[in-house]
Order: structure tokens, then C-alpha cells, then sequence
């Protein structure tokens, strides 16, 4: 049976609590590294409010001393818009990547709006999806009708169900709810409002360190 590969993907502007908690939860779930993956330019939102190499550099701070999580750079390294098909095509296109069990964790509220994604129903047939329910969006909700579609018949609730296979399957991650969003982060440090307990200490330290999110957002030193 081949290893299975997980990727995370996210803006992470900035990563926060509730992006380590899935991950964690992921990694022993699973029993497997997660790849912390930033898009570069993502897709379907208004530019981050810090550059990818800022996000990125936050990522490995947040989770330097943990066991099997990496940050994966695969889509810093692609010019133009971080479409997920497109990542998962040349990851498969690479040398004897065709059959390797791939899955993409993402949160409910992402999984629901699958359908606005580029080419949503090739990704059922390039990776497998474990999804965390997230305050606010647990999967059980009513998903719209054509991805109520592809998911029936398609959940599993065995992880060693994703390495058996390359693609095509979903497993749901149940875990306790936790209500970070880096939006909310990003209005409490440019409103002045307590945030540091929303993230891992030296991220927090990284954020005051360059001035990111201020409101007065042109001051963002470089790295
Ligand atoms: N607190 C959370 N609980 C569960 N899933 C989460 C949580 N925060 C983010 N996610 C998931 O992590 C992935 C990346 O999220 P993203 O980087 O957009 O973070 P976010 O907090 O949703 O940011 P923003 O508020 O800027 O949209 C998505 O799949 C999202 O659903
Ligand atoms: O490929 C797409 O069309 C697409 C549309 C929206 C989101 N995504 C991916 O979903 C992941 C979470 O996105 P976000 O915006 O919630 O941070 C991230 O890896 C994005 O690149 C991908």
C-alpha cells in the first residue's frame, strides 16, 4: 500500500489556532504528515493582506518543533492564479505520482462552495478530501444539490479507505469545533483589538515584528 499524501491548502493570512488544530487532528487521525500548503495568488478571494513569502515564513514558524507537519511550497514556485486542478495535475504528472493516494484536508465551508471551484468534478478523480467540520458549517448541512451528487457514495469512515485508492474518496473529520478565522484576526490587529491568543506566540511576534495587517497597511516592512 502506498503512503498517502496530504495537502492543506490555504491562504494562511495569517495561520491561526484553528489551522494547526485540523492539521493536528489530521496528522493522528490519519497517522501521516500533512503538507501545510499556501497558495500563492488564491483563487475566488480579494488579494491577501500579506505576501505570499510573509505567509509562508509564518507557516514555518507556527509549526517548527512539530512532528509531521511541513509547509509545501509547490504553489509558491507556479506563476498565476492557485488553481487546485492544476496543482494536482502536475503533482501527477510527476515521476510515479499517477497512483500515489493523494487528499486534500479542507474545512466544511470551503467543501460547500466546491462547486464555484475550476474544474470542481476532474478534482474527485485527482485526490480524496477529509474534511473538518468548522464552526458554523458542519458537512452535514444541506450541500447544494450537484455536490450532494458527487458525494454520495463516496464517504468513508476508515482512513486506511484513502490509501487504497488514488482519488475519489471523502472522509470527515470529526473534531471539537474552534471558531479562529483569519479574517477576524486580520480586523482585530488593524482595530487595535486583543489577538495574540488567537495564533502561536512567534507568529504573533513575526506580525508585530513587520507591521502586518496594521491599518495603516502600507508600513508592512519586507522580509
Ligand atoms: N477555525 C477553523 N476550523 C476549521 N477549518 C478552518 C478554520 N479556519 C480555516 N479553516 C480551513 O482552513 C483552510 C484554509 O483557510 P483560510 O486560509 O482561508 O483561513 P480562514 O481563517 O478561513 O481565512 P479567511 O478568514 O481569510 O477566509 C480552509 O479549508 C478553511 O475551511
Ligand atoms: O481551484 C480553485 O478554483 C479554488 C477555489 C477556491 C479555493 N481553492 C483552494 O482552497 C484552499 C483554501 O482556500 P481559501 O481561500 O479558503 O484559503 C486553497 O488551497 C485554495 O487555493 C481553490
Amino acid at each position: 500500500m502506498r503512503s498517502l499524501l496530504v495537502l492543506y491548502g490555504g491562504t494562511f493570512d495569517p495561520v491561526h489556532n484553528g489551522h494547526l488544530a485540523i492539521a493536528r487532528a489530521a496528522r493522528d487521525r490519519l497517522r501521516c504528515a500533512i503538507h501545510l500548503m499556501p497558495a500563492a495568488d488564491p483563487p475566488h478571494r480579494p488579494p491577501p493582506g500579506a505576501d505570499a513569502r510573509h505567509r509562508a515564513a509564518m507557516l514555518e514558524l507556527a509549526i517548527a518543533g512539530e512532528h509531521d507537519l511541513c509547509v509545501d511550497r509547490r504553489e509558491l514556485a507556479r506563476d498565476g492564479r492557485s488553481y487546485t486542478v492544476a496543482t494536482l495535475r502536475d503533482l501527477r504528472a510527476g515521476e510515479g505520482a499517477a497512483a500515489t493516494p493523494v487528499a486534500l484536508l479542507v474545512g466544511a465551508d470551503s467543501f460547500v462552495g466546491l462547486p464555484a471551484w475550476k474544474e470542481w468534478r476532474a478534482l474527485f478523480d485527482l485526490a480524496h478530501f477529509v474534511v473538518a467540520e468548522r464552526a458554523g458549517s458542519p458537512l452535514d448541512e444541506t450541500l447544494p444539490t450537484a455536490l450532494a451528487e458527487q458525494v454520495a457514495g463516496r464517504l468513508v469512515d476508515d482512513p486506511a479507505a484513502l490509501s487504497a485508492a488514488p482519488a475519489g474518496r471523502i472522509l470527515p473529520l470529526r473534531q471539537p469545533l474552534s471558531g479562529e478565522s483569519a479574517t477576524d484576526l486580520r480586523r482585530r490587529v488593524a482595530g487595535g483589538l486583543p489577538w495574540r491568543h488567537l495564533l502561536p506566540a512567534p507568529v504573533a511576534d513575526y506580525i508585530d515584528r513587520h507591521r502586518l495587517y496594521r491599518d495603516d497597511a502600507d508600513t508592512a516592512s519586507p522580509l
